[in-house]
């Protein structure tokens, strides 16, 4: 009850469709007459906003873009790698709000493709006017590189809109590590209930990706705050998963206490696999590339190689090996991230691929 009092704007289109994949499944757990049937759907956050190709960015800025409003704050100040989501998400927002957004783009993979920063989400921030700010921490003294946490290039970035006469709003990296960042996924499962009481069913296993961290504990909070065992698991994305389980407990609790002091968050429902983020933040590997060919061509699911295309490699592990056993109603939630596929075509061009 408590959510429905903290203001929000109406950046979504309303709830997130909810959509059965027959033929994922199918391909992942061929049916047996012994075996109850795996049932498989997705929670498509990559179709829940008309701004800019939506995705879970945009279900969490609902929250810390009114905040910003009632600061009566000029500029949104954010931070992500050179194809984030996050700071088109960011640049998106503030265009619909009438901010300014200034981000910063660091250099957080070790790669660089073809037009890598002239394509996918760095291009639709600057097509909407975003001041992208792209290597500037080498003027500080060197790139921090990826990270989850706090940056000193946006520090700079607020301390310069305000000698300009502006009054910065600083949103963390993926609006995660923020009072509010975990709100916008809370609601995301509560949203799901609803929509389980329609379809008739009961999704015991969530399947999430995880990097900052708000949409993972979000969900957990929403899990744990209805009480019905439902099981969130996180697939790793970050290549640090020491720092992004920390994030989402620490997330989670927090949010948790914001809304109900009385509900806790125990360890057993911070669940995180570290099996499929391949190594390294941002760089797709032969099952991430595998797991987005098989989404791609069962049931047009597409996926992105820095985010999604990795949860949805340790989906079909979980199922595979029986981790996520027969009779399970699986929801996989999509968070988006199409737009940065382009930057990352020199990974598809073979034939395998
Ligand atoms: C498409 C997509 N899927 C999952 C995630 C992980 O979400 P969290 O950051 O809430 O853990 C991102 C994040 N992206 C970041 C970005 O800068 O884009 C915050 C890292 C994402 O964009």
């Amino acid at each position: 009850n408590t959510l429905r009092l903290i203001p929000k704007l109406p950046f979504l289109f309303g709830p997130s469709p909810i959509q059965a994949l027959p033929r994922l499944t199918r391909a992942i757990s061929p049916p047996t007459s012994c075996d109850p049937r795996i049932t498989i759907h997705a929670k498509r956050e990559d179709c829940n906003s008309p701004l800019a190709y939506g995705g879970n960015k945009v279900r969490k800025l609902v929250y810390l873009v009114a905040d910003a409003q009632a600061h009566a704050c000029t500029a949104l100040v954010s931070v992500g790698g050179i194809q984030s989501n996050h700071t088109r998400a960011v640049t998106a927002v503030a265009a619909a709000a009438g901010l300014q957004a200034v981000t910063v783009q660091e250099r957080w993979v070790p790669i660089d493709p073809p037009l890598y920063a002239q394509t996918g989400n760095i291009l639709l921030s600057r097509l909407m006017g975003g001041d992208v700010r792209v290597g500037i921490g080498e003027e500080g003294g060197g790139e921090e590189g990826f990270g989850i946490g706090h940056k000193e290039a946006t520090r700079r970035v607020c301390r310069e809109v305000e000698e300009k006469g502006g009054k910065p709003y600083y949103i963390p990296a993926g609006a995660s590590d923020h009072e509010l960042g975990g709100l916008g996924f809370v609601d995301c499962m509560v949203e799901i209930a609803g929509q389980e009481r329609e379809l008739g069913i009961f999704f015991d296993t969530v399947i999430v990706c995880s990097v900052t961290g708000s949409s993972h504990a979000g969900l957990i909070v929403g899990a744990v705050a209805e009480g019905r065992g439902r099981k969130v698991i996180g697939i790793d994305a970050s290549g640090k998963p020491e720092e992004t389980k920390e994030q989402v407990t620490r997330i989670a609790r927090n949010t948790a206490k914001l809304l109900d002091p009385d509900l806790e968050i125990p360890d057993s429902a911070i669940i995180l696999d570290d099996r499929f983020h391949e190594g390294v933040y941002g760089v797709p590997g032969p099952s991430t590339i595998k797991a987005m060919q098989l989404a791609a061509r069962t049931d047009a699911v597409i996926t992105d190689p820095v985010y999604e295309g990795k949860s949805m490699a340790g989906m079909i592990q979980l199922i595979r090996e029986g981790t996520i056993g027969p009779g399970s109603n699986v929801l996989y939630v999509h968070l988006g991230g199409q737009p940065a596929l382009n930057a990352y075509s020199s990974y598809f061009e073979t034939e395998s691929a």
